[in-house]
């Protein structure tokens, strides 16, 4: 070719090398054009196939070589890259495009290149099969080549290594499992404790609770949640002190509160608390265990019953006379007031036991108890001492010991005459019917006045039984009052 002829004939083909004769601007632009294209094709960063129409790979360029381990050579003019890609993922492609597309297609290249060969923009993930057999996940965008007549004159298939973002995606999964197990964990351990828990914000406002309080409060948890704490208790100031305690010393343990269910059924419960944090350690609010412990309470008031009462009558026993004897005598130091202690003891009450039965003698211990509880006030104390022995303290009598004298003295002969009606008891006997049986009966009573510290209870229980003996001994059905200096 002459100088001449290449002057006048510019050549655009990069391909065919550069000729002598354009412009210096206009070949410095095709060298860089052709630098250009040669950096694509050689870049290591992302593999470009281009195959011709039928699949058949036609350009494989060095990026493709690194990733998939082929020469060029290998799989130009011999295969398709249906052939390097995962088979399963390709028949699952061509069935998923079928269906898309409502039209039946192959699943080997078709389904790789289809949407493209109809002008639709696709790219899609794919895993891609190295000459090594090993594999990796690749993101592969499909572009139809086309010549002067729009005629399809292969596809070109540039993929990037999509291996990193799919271990980035894989961590996140496998974090976002650990983190739901781990909510499912603590959900689990949250509801399958047996107290009812409950967390509230600063204000006692629920935030959450398990299917235990759910019962407790007879609500559902959306009733609860959002709810004031307080309005499920019969003290609802003493429950919201609670969360002020809690709140003030950060763990309150064994504070007792009642809730009521919305039917009315009261629990009592017993609550452990403690301030929430979340990781800065800000306060989030109080998280709180309450166990029932009603069953715990009546067996507790049974056993003090069982202490501090009489079976028989129900009256106080010795125990709990001693005690209130204590309180009295701490209030007469106080108030300067007296008080009087009776000491009552049936009079032949043996017989009845002998003639007509123990149970019968059990009817008259109680309706005698009755007759007692009848004579006084509140304020004073009703006890069985033992047998046909009673108690009655009289409490808050006159600052004078001749009024207060006077003032026992009513009561003791209001006691002697109550007693002294005749008891009329239904009574059954070993092996016989129920019958009724009426008897009389009297008591003689021992008065004690006292006040301060001028003497022991015991000293005072002596001088009571020292003054019922008198009374015994004049005649019985009478009252004596103990004289200091007798
Ligand atoms: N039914 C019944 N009898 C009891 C009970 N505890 C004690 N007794 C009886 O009460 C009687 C008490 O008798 P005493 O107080 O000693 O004698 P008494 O016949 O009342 O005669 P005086 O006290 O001297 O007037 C005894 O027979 C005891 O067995 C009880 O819980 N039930």
């Amino acid at each position: 070719m002459s100088s001449h002829a290449e002057q006048v004939t510019p050549r655009t083909d990069v391909s065919d090398g550069l000729s002598g004769v354009m412009e210096p601007w206009h070949q410095e632009a095709l060298l860089k054009a052709g630098a250009l294209q040669n950096a694509i094709f050689n870049s290591a960063n992302f593999s470009i196939i281009a195959t011709d129409a039928k699949g058949v790979i036609q350009i494989f360029n060095v990026g493709a070589e690194r990733m998939l381990g082929y020469a060029a050579a290998d799989v130009v003019n011999n295969i398709t890259p249906a052939d390097i890609s995962d088979p399963q993922e390709v028949i699952a492609r061509a069935e998923a495009l079928s269906l898309e597309l409502d039209t039946p297609i192959t699943p080997g290249f078709e389904a790789l290149v289809f949407k493209a060969s109809r002008g639709i923009e696709d790219i899609y993930e794919l895993t891609y099969i190295r000459k090594d057999g090993s594999r990796f996940a690749a993101v592969v965008s499909v572009t139809a080549l086309r010549d002067d007549q729009n005629e399809i004159i292969g596809y070109l298939l540039v993929g990037t290594d999509n291996t990193a973002r799919k271990e980035i995606e894989a961590e996140q999964q496998l974090l976002g499992q650990r983190l739901r197990d781990h909510q499912f964990y603590t959900r689990s351990l949250f509801e399958s404790n047996i107290d009812a828990l409950m967390i509230t914000d600063p204000s006692g406002v629920i935030t959450d609770v398990n299917k235990q309080m759910e019962a407790l409060t007879g609500c559902t948890r959306d009733e609860l949640i959002g709810a004031p704490f307080k309005s499920h208790f019969t003290d609802p100031k003493r429950a919201e002190a609670g969360i002020k305690l809690v709140l003030l010393k950060k763990k309150v343990t064994n504070y007792e509160l009642t809730a009521r269910d919305r039917g009315g059924k009261e629990t009592v419960v017993s609550y452990n608390a403690a301030t929430l944090y979340d990781r800065d350690r800000r306060l989030q609010g109080v998280f709180a265990a309450a166990r029932d412990i009603t069953e715990h309470k009546q067996v507790q008031a049974e056993i003090l019953n069982l202490a501090l009462y009489d079976s028989l009558t129900r009256l106080p026993n010795r125990r709990l006379l001693n005690d209130r004897m204590g309180q009295t005598m701490a209030a007469s130091q106080r108030s300067g007031r007296y008080s009087a202690l009776m000491f009552i003891d049936l009079d032949n009450f043996k017989s009845l036991n002998d003639t007509r039965g123990h149970d019968v003698g059990d009817l008259l211990l109680i309706e005698a108890a009755d007759r007692l509880k009848h004579c006084v006030r509140e304020i004073d104390t009703v006890a069985r001492f033992g047998g046909d022995e009673f108690v009655v303290m009289l409490s808050e009598l006159s600052v004078e010991n001749s009024e207060s004298t006077a003032q026992a003295g009513v009561i003791a002969e209001k006691i002697r005459a109550a007693l002294d009606r005749p008891f009329v008891l239904q009574g059954r006997q070993k092996g016989t019917a129920e019958n009724t049986v009426e008897h009389q009966c009297t008591a003689s009573i021992g008065v004690a006045l006292f006040s301060k510290r001028d003497a022991s209870r015991d000293d005072i229980l002596k001088w009571a039984d020292k003054a019922m003996y008198q009374a015994k001994e004049a005649g019985r059905n009478l009252i004596r009052f103990y004289e200091p200096t007798a």
